[in-house]
Order: C-alpha cells, then sequence, then structure tokens
C-alpha cells in the first residue's frame, strides 16, 4: 500500500490527476473490508479518510460466522481469531431478571466453517484490517483528506480533496466512487437519494466499561433486559470489556449522563465504581432505514452510509462487511470488462432487501425489549414461570440478483465444507468462482465444457468430501456455480443445466 508522502504526492491544483479504478470514501471497517477485497485483486484503489488514525473507542462489537467468512476470504481470520471472543448468543430476560426468550447460539464451530457468533473490540479489528491492507501495492491512502467535490463524467469521476494538515488541494479520477462513510454520508448527498423509514429512533446511552475485578455473575450471554421502565442491554465484550446500552427516558439529564461519572447511577443495579472504570459513555439515536437507491452511475454507497439499524441483533458492521464482499467481485468483472456495468445494478437490488430483513428483525426486538406487553411477545406459559421460548434466528435472502442455470437456489450462501483434503472450500478456491461437482457427475461430463469453465476463471472442484456432498444434497444439485463471495449463481442437476451455468461465465 501506497500512504500519502513522496512516493505518491497529491497532484497540486491544476496538475495531472492521479488515476484510480476506485476510489472509498471513508476507511472505518467497511472501506477496510473493500479495500482489502479489491487491493488483492491488483484494483488501483485510492482510499480517503478524514481522519488521522483509526476510531479509538469501540463502536461494533458483534459479528457473525458468514463474516467471519469474508475476513477468511480476506486472508485475516486467523488474524481476527485471537482478538475474538465466542459468543453463547442472548438471554431476554424480564424486569425482575426472570428468563423469557432464549436465543442462545452453539459454541461449535458452524456450517459457515466458523462459530455462529463472535464478540471484538473494533479498534483491535480495524487494526488488523488495516494491516491486510497495507498488503496490496495498489491501494493507495490519503487519510487527513477531505473530498469536498466529485465530478461524474462519461468515462470516470472527479474527485477534489483537501489534505487537512496543510489546506493544500489535490485532484484524482476513478472510474467508480465508493461511500464508506458513514450515516451522514457525502456520497449519499452527492447522488441525493432518500432514505427509506422503517420506524425506529430511539435515544440510548451506551456506556463501555472496564472491570477492575472479574465478575462471572455477569455472565457471557448478552442479555437484554425487557425492563419497560428503563430496557436495557448487556454485552459482554473481549478480555475485561463489558458494554451497557440504556435506554433514555423523557426527563433524563441528557447532558449528565454523556459523562462517565453522570452514568453510574443507571449503571448501579449491575456494577459501581469498585468494579469498573467508564472508558466512555455516549448517547446515541439508534436509527433504522435503508437507502432507496445504493447506486447512481459510478457512485455507489456501502455500510452505514446506505443503511442504519437499531443495534439489538449485532448486525450493523456485519451488514456493512457484506456490503463490500457482495460489491468487490462485482466491480472487479466490470472494471476487467468480463461483466457489463449493469451488473452493478444487481448490488443494490441484492443487498437492500437482505440488510431490510434484518433491520426489520432489529427493530422487532427492539419492542420486544420495550414492551409493556410482555403476553403479546411470549406464551402465558412462560408468563406463568414455564420454561422459556427460543427465538430462531433470522437468515434473509439477498434480492435479485445474477443467476443461471437452475436458479432455484441463486443468492443462496451455503454452508462452507471441507474438502477431500482437509482444507476448507473457500481457502482451495480464493477469490474465483467455483464450480462443486460430485465427483460421479464431473466424469460424465464433456472434457470441452470442463475446459471451458476453467478457461473462463472457475475453479473445479469434484470431491465426494461428506461436507461437499450433504452441500450438494441440501441443494438437490449435481453440481453449483458459487460466485467469488460464496452466494450460487446456479445449480446443475444434469448436463443442460450444467452447459448453462458454464455460458453464464
Ligand atoms: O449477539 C451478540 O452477542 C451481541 C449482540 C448485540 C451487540 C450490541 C448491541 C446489542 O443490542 C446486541
Amino acid at each position: 500500500m501506497a500512504t500519502e508522502g513522496p512516493a505518491m504526492p497529491a497532484a497540486a491544483d491544476g496538475a495531472a490527476a492521479m488515476e484510480f479504478d476506485v476510489a472509498v470514501i471513508g476507511y472505518g471497517p467497511v472501506g477496510a473490508a473493500l479495500a482489502n477485497l479489491l487491493g488483492a485483486q491488483g484494483v488501483r484503489t485510492l482510499v480517503i479518510e478524514r481522519e488521522a488514525a483509526a476510531y479509538h473507542l469501540p463502536r461494533a462489537v458483534h459479528f457473525d460466522d458468514e463474516v467471519m467468512r469474508i475476513f477468511q476470504s480476506m486472508g485475516l481470520a486467523e488474524a481476527i481469531l485471537p482478538i475474538t471472543h465466542v459468543s453463547p448468543g442472548t438471554h431476554f430476560v424480564d424486569g425482575a431478571g426472570r428468563l423469557l426468550l432464549d436465543w442462545s447460539r452453539p459454541m461449535a464451530v458452524g456450517p459457515q466453517g466458523w462459530n455462529v457468533s463472535y464478540r471484538f473490540h473494533q479498534p483491535e479489528l480495524e487494526d488488523v484490517l488495516r494491516r491486510g491492507v497495507a498488503r496490496w501495492p495498489s491501494v493507495t491512502l490519503r487519510a487527513r483528506t477531505e473530498v469536498f467535490a466529485l465530478e461524474p463524467g462519461a468515462d470516470g469521476v472527479g474527485l477534489r480533496f483537501e489534505e487537512l494538515s496543510n489546506g493544500r488541494i489535490g485532484r484524482a479520477t476513478a472510474r467508480y466512487v465508493v461511500g464508506c462513510d458513514g450515516a451522514r454520508s457525502l456520497v449519499r448527498r452527492w447522488i441525493g437519494e432518500p432514505m427509506d423509514d422503517l420506524g425506529f429512533h430511539e435515544r440510548w446511552l451506551v456506556v463501555d466499561a472496564l472491570l477492575r475485578r472479574p465478575r462471572p455473575d455477569l455472565g457471557d450471554h448478552t442479555v437484554q433486559h425487557c425492563d419497560p421502565a428503563r430496557p436495557a442491554t448487556y454485552v459482554r465484550g473481549t478480555g475485561n470489556r463489558r458494554r451497557w446500552e440504556i435506554a433514555l427516558r423523557e426527563g433524563d439529564d441528557l447532558a449528565a449522563l454523556a459523562r462517565p461519572e453522570g452514568a453510574w447511577p443507571l449503571l448501579a443495579r449491575w456494577i459501581t465504581p469498585e468494579d469498573a472504570v467508564l472508558e466512555r459513555a455516549a448517547i446515541y439515536t439508534f436509527h433504522s432505514t435503508v437507502a432507496r437507491r445504493w447506486r447512481e452511475g459510478r457512485l455507489l454507497l456501502a455500510g452505514d452510509a446506505a443503511h442504519q439499524t437499531p443495534p439489538f441483533l449485532g448486525q450493523g458492521m456485519c451488514a456493512g462487511i457484506r456490503d463490500a464482499a457482495n460489491l468487490a467481485w462485482k466491480l472487479v468483472r466490470v472494471l476487467r470488462g468480463e461483466a457489463p456495468e449493469s451488473l452493478l445494478d444487481s448490488y443494490g437490488s441484492e443487498r437492500a432487501p437482505h440488510v431490510e430483513g434484518y433491520i426489520r428483525e432489529a427493530v422487532r426486538i427492539g419492542g420486544l425489549i420495550n414492551t409493556t406487553a410482555m403476553e403479546a411477545v411470549v406464551s402465558g406459559d412462560v408468563l406463568r414461570g414455564g420454561a422459556a421460548e427460543r427465538l430462531v434466528a433470522v437468515r434473509p435472502a439477498l434480492g435479485p440478483g445474477p443467476a443461471a442455470g437452475w436458479t432455484a437456489h441463486a443468492g443462496r450462501l451455503p454452508p462452507q465444507p471441507r474438502l477431500g483434503n482437509g482444507a476448507l472450500l473457500d481457502d482451495h478456491v480464493g477469490p474465483r468462482f467455483a464450480a462443486v461437482m460430485r465427483p460421479e457427475f464431473a466424469a460424465g461430463l464433456p472434457h470441452a465444457l470442463l475446459d471451458r469453465l476453467a478457461a473462463r476463471g472457475a475453479v473445479l472442484v469434484a470431491d465426494a468430501a461428506p461436507g461437499v456432498t450433504a452441500m450438494l444434497d441440501d441443494l438437490g444439485a449435481q453440481a453449483v456455480l458459487l460466485r467469488p463471495d460464496r452466494h450460487v449463481l446456479g445449480a446443475a442437476r444434469d448436463l443442460d443445466e450444467m452447459r448453462a451455468l458454464a455460458a453464464a461465465l
């Protein structure tokens, strides 16, 4: 990676602009994920970030197995694993602490090849992501730099920016610009697209605490305190980190609460100053919104620039990392001339319904935490002291996107099997299409067809390992063509459908 300095100086105003394939505006986890995925493919990527360094306090605290699989695709899972804490899931309790709903997750590695749920400390994750970006010479980072104009043209977008440390004005061009620039995204404002409002907007106090002494009684589960008097969330972080998110009520003194010492009265039922120091206390308004359009010509949105969710499922950052994975391979193919630009339209059409599914569920959970009518949430039996009900996790589907061959499963994310050679599928395949086949089906295919798949960039995997067979059994297929983001492009039950898959590549 090139950083600002003599190796790649900004052009003075009026000088020739630096040329890039993609400009990523914003270097939080989503911008860094996108830069990793593009850099690994040799895409000339310019990352522009207003701040000098990563934000030093945590925001997101949770990611899931699918997101760990994306980190794996960046070659960073091994570096990330040691900075995580596997989460056993979430308990929903009433004001008296009685368990009403149980959303425990298995502690074993699951179908995606990773645990279902991880806690992490965001500055540590960002550090790994940034060191990951540093591997790629095609990525240029300009920190302490602010974009103040975007000039979309027929062949690319002109970017004008200011170096905040010295006021120098620079320019660059990029064929595509991706706004990973957060909830107040400048790129979204340039696109001029409204956000759809999914109805949840609440002020909560977020407190990060560092335990001074062990408090095992606080537990390992995330706890949603469904106490209408004062709904709250407890999240066990990594090491001695613990977070409380507490709903604010009419009459709360917001200025006092936003100072760490002012937050102690609201924490008193869990910890006192003898137990912990408070790292920060901040008031957030949790929103639920999705951008109506994610692409306008050469401008695209990702992460909080495209959507915001209440935190109750721990899915905010996950959605942004999924955006990066969905968009990166499409940009690579379009930039290489291997796919028409219209492929980029499928980015928003696929991602928007998926993220909306998660946000609607988070809003529902928020209602449940807030409710004064528990009987609408759990059965009378639970309320009379019976066993807690189990909450089933949602896994929303992608919206409409590219599909070929037998399309019944297009857009699905199948499990990640281990191959006969012991490798996880994605490590074997890398950032390419993969035709995963039953060996006996592959053996009967014409050589010319297999050659065509390989020549068009698909890795051929004919493997009888139990995980591969189970995946194909579950799909009811002889073969499946996986996209570089591991979602299904299409499947095949016979030779004709296999030919259709090859033709689509
Ligand atoms: O699933 C988990 O372990 C954590 C979920 C979470 C994270 C942050 C805020 C929340 O309300 C829930």
